[in-house]
């Protein structure tokens, strides 16, 4: 039996028009199914835990498969994804079609892979988990209006890189201290860590190039000792990962990660705020059954 949660609301109503297409498509194929429409924040997550089995279906952005996967933990579930979000970066991840009956399709006729996922503060991440200036974007794209906007243009990634250059003009770096697997450091004058399963947050953005969603670590970007100037030259090389070799970019790679800072930094995971500074992450290998 497949289970369907829509969030008619992802993509700034992408997620109505889709589920269109594939309520057609699933008629068409006589295939039985029960679907849920989602009606406010973290309605997914209680949605999921009411579910028996059988194979679920998300039709919605990141954020709506945040929830769907913390309504599962513990479960082997299978989660299907049909992309209607603005970012879909999970989806980009794992090479799921964007065309909503070809994702479908694949669900239907799909094997399953396992993904490892993150744990922080009793949450579970899938794709990235953005402390300091990431946090401060994310809680401005989701309060954006101009993302609603730009979503109905098609335009919708573009609000990420308007919140990061409004969030640029205010934001004022922190000293950290990070331990990862043990390894004790203190780093000045930190803009940003971004703590991933997988490379892209944002809409695209390839924070951690080489994260690999399987291989049981988390990759760790983190920017500190950099200009406002320097900032703003070094962004644009995000979306294709060169920022990596930017002297003030420094990538780790580990399993288990403690961050404490001067000041409170706000904390991000898959685009959805979950709290701030100190945290403690780690990561379950395969944890999650995605078709
Ligand atoms: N009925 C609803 N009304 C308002 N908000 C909702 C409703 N159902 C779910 N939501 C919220 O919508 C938010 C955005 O969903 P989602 O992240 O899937 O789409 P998106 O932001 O367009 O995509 P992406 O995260 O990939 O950029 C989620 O935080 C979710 O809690």
């Amino acid at each position: 039996m497949y289970s369907i949660i829509v969030n008619k609301c992802s993509g700034n109503g992408k997620g109505a028009l889709i589920w269109k297409q594939v309520k057609k498509a699933l008629q068409t194929k006589e295939i039985d199914y029960q679907v849920y429409f989602t009606k406010r924040s973290n309605h997914a997550t209680a949605i999921v835990r009411e579910i028996n089995g059988g194979v679920i279906i998300v039709i919605g952005g990141d954020g709506t498969i945040h929830e769907v996967i913390n309504g599962l933990i513990g479960a082997k579930t299978p989660v299907g994804i049909i992309p209607a979000g603005s970012g879909n970066d999970f989806a980009k991840a794992l090479d799921i079609p964007t065309n909503a009956r070809e994702a479908l399709d694949r669900i239907l006729h799909g094997k399953q892979q396992a993904v490892d996922i993150g744990r922080i503060n009793g949450k579970c991440c899938v794709t990235v988990i953005g402390v300091g200036f990431d946090g401060k974007v994310a809680q401005t794209v989701n309060a954006s209006k101009s993302k609603r906007w730009l979503n109905v243009i098609r335009f919708g990634k573009l609000s990420y890189v308007i919140s990061v250059f409004k969030v640029l003009l205010s934001y004022k770096p922190v000293d950290i201290t990070i331990t990862v697997d043990g390894h004790k450091e203190d780093i000045t004058n930190v803009w940003l860590i971004a703590v991933a399963n997988f490379p892209y947050y944002a809409g695209g953005m390839a924070i951690c190039p080489n994260a690999k969603g399987n291989d049981g670590f988390l990759e760790l970007c983190v920017v500190h000792g950099m200009s406002r100037l320097q900032f703003v030259r070094a962004f644009p090389g995000v979306f294709k990962g060169k920022h990596v070799s930017h002297p003030a970019v420094k990538m780790l790679t580990g399993k288990q990660i403690e961050i404490s800072s001067s000041t409170a930094m706000i904390v991000h995971g898959d685009g959805e705020i979950i709290g701030q500074t100190p945290i403690k992450i780690d990561v379950e290998k395969e944890a999650l059954n995605v078709i």
